[in-house]
């Protein structure tokens, strides 16, 4: 058996020989499979507590024979120990943290600094240099009307002319809009209408005791009035020729000195028609262009009928001449003033085109609060107590139109002073 044992050996030890070359390393293969199983296991995360964490439920990476298909883990063998493994998963985890912070999508470096254009450049420099001077204007505008100082004049007129609150707003309006500028294309042409003592001239007065101030110079501001200047005795051509030098001078030294001069006429209702042609010529596009930077006053009685017949008309219709009513009583008011004035420039402008240039400014009559008002005012500037009472008392010596329970004065002020100088 011995002796024939080896002879059978080297027979069967080929066969045997050859298997072990194979099987050796496929073992080695399973091995090394194994453990690498057995690592990934380890470095799974403890199973779950939901319902499809049962024994039973499918793992992704390795089954028995089936290849680990782990997609978080590796897909080839490496000598890693699990240190390495951990800290790769770490390192690739970062990774993907930097995907979400520069997804492929976007540019993963700093954009560049766009080139800007020179005529961007310009365009904006030019809008820079536009709104500069937009302001510049502004603050222009804002000069030219301070340097006459129209709430100061809004202010004396308030306080000391009565019964007019829609003239005086409407005259520091006007002088408002028009002094906001030094350039002008036509002159401001303000003509004061109204029934004889209701204050045109007292209004005149103090029109040009202000631009007297605030001009600081009393040569650019012009008092004109007929009866004085232009007496009945006079030539109506001389006096035209008298206007039209003095008118000028003033003028000229205004724009030699860049300053609107004031120019105030009174009693026009008693000028020739010469010397309306001469004003109305003073307007005209082609005069010099120092005529245009003035302003002109005109005071008259004309139209003082209409006048008064539209306050008696409207006395009923309090609010009309209440500056305190409510707000409709006012809206009505103001529409029927615009409807006087309409009605006075198509009266006037029958008499002399000179009225159709002109804005015209009606004064409305005095009712008797305005008259003891005017007493107080004379007796306190005569040196008396203004008393009340005896203003009161003063004021029933005058005259009035008594329509719905109010009195309007027939002569509104006019006889104020001479009745305190009898005091
Ligand atoms: N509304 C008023 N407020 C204050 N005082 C006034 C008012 N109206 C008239 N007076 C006083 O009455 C005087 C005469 O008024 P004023 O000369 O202004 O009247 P007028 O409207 O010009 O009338 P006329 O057309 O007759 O000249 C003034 O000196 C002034 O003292």
């Amino acid at each position: 058996m011995d002796r024939g044992q080896p002879s059978l050996e080297p027979a069967a030890a080929a066969p045997q020989a050859s298997s072990r070359c194979v099987i050796a390393p496929v073992r080695a293969v399973l091995r090394l499979r194994r453990r690498v199983c057995v690592l990934r296991q380890r470095r799974l995360p403890p199973p779950s507590t939901g319902p499809d964490a049962g024994i039973g439920a499918p793992r992704l990476g390795c089954s028995s024979g089936a290849p680990c298909a782990n997609l978080e883990q590796p897909q080839f063998f490496t000598f890693d120990g699990p240190a390495e493994l951990s800290s790769r998963t770490a390192r690739k985890r970062r990774r993907r943290s930097r995907v979400v912070l520069y997804p492929e999508t976007s540019r993963k470096y700093r954009p560049r600094v766009e080139h800007r254009s020179r005529a961007q450049r310009c365009l904006l420099l030019l809008v820079a240099i536009v709104g500069f001077q937009v302001l510049n204007a502004i603050e222009n505008l804002d000069d030219n009307a301070q340097r006459y100082d129209l709430d100061g004049l809004e202010k004396a007129l308030q306080r000391n002319v009565f019964g007019q609150p829609a003239a005086v707003a409407r005259i520091v309006a006007l002088m408002r809009d028009y002094l906001a500028t030094h350039v002008h294309s036509r002159p401001l042409l303000l003509a004061l209408h109204g029934p004889s003592g209701v204050g045109k001239s007292h209004v005149g007065r103090l029109l040009a005791r202000h631009f007297r101030a605030v001009l600081e110079d009393s040569a650019l501001v012009l008092q004109y009035h007929t009866r004085h200047h232009c007496p009945e005795l006079h030539a109506p051509q001389d006096c035209r020729e008298e206007l039209a030098r003095r008118v000028a001078e003033v003028v000229a030294r205004a724009e030699a000195e860049e300053k609107t001069p004031l120019l105030v006429l009174d009693e026009v209702e008693l000028m020739p028609p010469t010397l309306l042609d001469e004003l109305h010529g003073f307007l005209q596009p082609q005069r010099s262009h120092h005529f245009h930077n003035a302003i002109y006053v005109l005071l008259s009685g004309a139209g003082g009928a209409e006048i008064t017949r539209f306050v008696l008309q409207n006395a009923s219709r309090a609010l009309s001449l209440c500056p305190d009513g409510a707000r409709e009583g006012q809206a009505a008011a103001t529409q029927a003033e615009e409807d006087l004035r309409a009605s006075l420039r198509a009266l006037l402008a029958r008499e002399h085109p000179l009225w159709q240039a002109a804005t015209i400014v009606p004064f409305l009559l005095l009712d008797k609060r305005d008259v003891v008002s005017c007493f107080r005012d004379e007796m306190a500037g005569e040196g008396f107590f203004p008393e009340q009472a005896r203003a009161e008392r003063l004021a029933t010596q005058l005259s009035y139109y008594r329509v719905a329970h109010r009195e309007f004065a027939v002569t509104g002020c006019k006889q104020v002073v001479a009745k305190v100088n009898l005091l």
